[in-house]
């Protein structure tokens, strides 16, 4: 597996899943796959989860670990051809990525969607390079447009976790108070409808997501329709992908506090669980009582963030 940003990238899904439930039972079975094997994880934004979880997974390979945060002791980047360096920018990433690359055997990389430029962010620009001129197997800790390993994960919770063969998962918007990516929510429809699960996706109008994640999943406006009698409410806020409006990309259209997931929300659902990647903000996504109840699944999933990554990082050693 040379590069991990989508469903398909895993091959069968059922398979994958086994994977993770067989190395969630034998974590450490593996670690001679890694000896003498370098990761670096290469972080443009912030994180907790994902820095964590994939160096844990990797140490449990036998993978030796570098972390590199771009922007807090690196030389700034710059990203742009044809210009000229005479600004705040020491270094262009046309040689810092091949210089990095020549450091380790696989990269993980975390760059966020800017949030002004639809066409820059959906074309992965940042990422891309990496995979052209690494030349090392690169998988998505979050870019622009994906996060692979949290919708690996969430999938791999509601497998843990459904009471019933195909389980009714929803997606819900939530409000924010800044602008945040598409690419946990899109990560997210790619990967339950890839799944054996009746996929709804709740949201107010003007927030349609790009059709490539959002398939032929059902759209449904009403919220309290699309939560009855489901099994898990995926709750995450997104800003505005651009697709009804392309002049309203990353921005905030809609602030309604109606749309945050409280007891009643929870009430309309089969004794629903409720999910979330995190970093979730209290009173805005979700209350507290809903994500401090006995039906929250949020901290499981997040520990299984180290399982998602194992099941990638092996996978990439095993085709080295
Ligand atoms: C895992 C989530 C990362 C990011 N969240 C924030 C707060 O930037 C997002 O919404 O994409
Ligand atoms: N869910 C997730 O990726 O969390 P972090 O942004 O803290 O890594």
């Amino acid at each position: 597996m040379k590069t991990f940003f989508n469903v398909e990238d895993l091959g069968n899904l059922n398979d994958a899943l086994a994977e993770a439930k067989e190395i969630k039972n034998n974590r450490f079975g593996y670690q001679e796959l890694g000896k003498n094997k370098t990761l670096l994880m290469i972080f443009f934004n912030n994180s907790l989860r994902t820095r964590l979880s994939t160096q844990k997974a990797a140490m449990n390979l036998g993978v030796n670990v570098i972390v590199l945060d771009v922007n807090a002791g690196a030389w700034k980047l710059e990203t742009e051809r044809g210009v000229i360096m005479d600004g705040d920018k020491s270094e262009h990433l046309l040689e810092a990525i091949p210089v990095m690359g020549s450091y380790c055997d696989i990269i993980g990389i975390r760059s966020f969607a800017g949030l002004s430029d639809r066409d820059y962010d959906y074309a992965e620009t940042i990422v891309n390079q990496f995979v052209k001129y690494s030349g090392r197997p690169v998988f998505a800790m979050e870019t622009s447009t994906v996060h692979p390993l949290q919708a690996f994960a969430d999938l791999f919770t509601i497998e843990e976790y459904k009471q019933t063969t195909r389980p009714k998962v929803v997606l819900s918007w939530a409000p924010h108070c800044k602008s945040l990516p598409q690419a946990v929510p899109n990560s997210f429809a790619q990967w339950m409808n890839a799944a054996d699960v009746d996929f709804v996706i709740t949201h107010p109008e003007g927030y349609e997501l790009d059709p490539k994640f959002a398939g032929n999943a059902k759209i449904e406006y009403n919220q309290k329709k699309a939560f009855d009698n489901a099994d898990f409410i995926y709750a995450k806020n997104w800003s505005c992908p651009g697709v009804t409006n392309p002049a309203d990309y990353g921005k905030i259209i809609n602030s309604d506090p109606s749309w945050t997931v409280d007891t009643e929300h929870m009430s309309w659902t089969n004794n629903g669980y409720f999910m979330h990647c995190l970093p979730v903000r209290r009173g805005l996504i979700v209350t507290d009582d809903v994500i401090e109840s006995d039906h929250s699944l949020v901290i499981p999933e997040a520990a299984n963030r180290e399982i998602s990554a194992e099941v990638v990082i092996k996978r990439m050693l095993e085709s080295l």
